[in-house]
């Protein structure tokens, strides 16, 4: 076999996320021949590595060279650099657009955690998915915080997802699809799952879940840096992050550890929110109750922006729609989540 065989056999062969041959996606790298042991190593570029499709074309290069007449074939696969898989994202089939886990997937996942709990991860995720999909974004939101889940409470959600075709479809609220472990246990009853099944869960959760287009999936994750919160970060594909602190210094330094964990991972911080940063008095005083600065400080050390403060408060819904924790639109607060929103999508475009 001489180099120009090999490529003309192997560059048949289609990038399984690309669905197109290597032969066009520049996807062979190099190609070695040892003439005297008949033995053909080749290096393969391909959207993703470390898949079960990765094992597939592997199996398919194998034959194919086999077949030409090596004797020995050697492969080893890296993955295609960010441009190359930009300009073919243009032109992503459909199911491949569906499948939020393929690199084809235009959809920006947005993580946000923080350092402990009860800071308002929770509160901040739901309000900045609502305030994103009024500024007209397709917004999903994950409810990854699986010990702890209180998304389907705070936007008031009272209905289940329903399943079409074995596909769940996420319950709409606030032009927010909307999932959650909350969904799928009976009677808020604690969850125990630990690591694998974890694993099975949020996959579940991206996979099995009829998303449709969506620009943006917000997923609200566990408090703190432990090894629950850990394992989820790493099952996420590229995600931004944004840290939820309150005013108090001591509060920030433990986010900051949040942001150690995310940088870990290999998600960028986006920036910072500051959560309940003071309380408004009838008169229009701030009362800080929480301390100050430490919003200011994290993104400091973090080398990132704040997006916004938060007071202290409570939305006021009329009855018939309720939500406990959504302000709405025309709100002080859901201004400020509007203002919070937008920074997130010049900073994401
Ligand atoms: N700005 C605020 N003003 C008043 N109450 C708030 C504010 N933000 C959050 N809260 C309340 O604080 C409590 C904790 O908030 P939330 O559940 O959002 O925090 P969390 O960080 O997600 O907590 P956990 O991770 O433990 O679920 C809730 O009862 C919520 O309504």
């Amino acid at each position: 076999m001489n180099e120009q065989t090999v490529r003309a056999l192997v560059g048949e062969l289609y990038d399984p996320f690309l669905h197109r041959p290597l032969a066009e996606t520049g996807g062979i790298k190099e190609v070695s021949i040892k003439e005297e042991k008949n033995h053909v190593s080749v290096k393969l570029a391909i959207a993703k590595t470390g898949t079960s499709e990765q094992m597939q074309l592997q199996m398919k290069v194998v034959d194919v060279l086999k077949k030409g007449g090596a004797e020995t074939v050697g492969i080893r696969f890296e993955e295609l650099p960010p441009e190359v898989l930009e300009q073919f994202r243009g032109q992503a089939t459909e199911s491949d657009a569906q499948d939020l886990l393929s690199p084809m997937s235009k959809v920006q996942f947005i993580s946000i955690a923080s350092g402990k709990g009860g800071v308002g991860k929770s509160t901040v995720s739901v309000n900045l998915a609502a305030a994103l999909a009024r500024l007209g974004k397709k917004v999903g939101l994950v409810d990854a915080d699986i010990y702890g889940f209180s998304v389907p409470d705070m936007m008031g959600i009272e209905n289940s997802p329903s399943v079409v075709e074995g596909k769940i479809i996420p319950v709409d609220r606030f032009g927010v699809k909307v999932i959650s472990m909350g969904f799928f246990v009976e009677n808020n009853a604690p969850v125990v799952w630990r690591g694998p099944m974890l694993g099975k869960v949020l996959n579940q959760f991206f996979k099995d879940v009829q998303w449709g287009e969506l620009d943006y999936l917000l997923l609200d994750l566990p408090p703190g840096t432990g090894d629950v919160a850990l394992d989820i970060h790493q099952m996420l594909p590229a995600s931004k992050e944004i840290i939820v602190t309150t005013p108090h210094p001591t509060a920030a330094f433990v986010a900051a550890r949040a942001g150690a964990m995310a940088l870990k991972t290999d998600h960028e911080v986006i920036g910072v929110v500051e959560n309940m940063s003071w309380y408004e008095t009838k008169s229009g005083d701030r009362e800080y109750v929480f301390g100050q600065g430490g919003g200011p400080k994290l993104a400091e050390e973090l080398q990132t922006e704040l997006l916004g403060q938060i007071p202290l408060g409570q939305p006021d819904w009329n009855e018939e729609d309720f939500a406990p924790s959504v302000y709405t639109e025309s709100h002080p607060t859901g201004k400020i989540y509007g203002e919070i929103a937008k920074n997130v999508i010049d900073k994401l475009s």
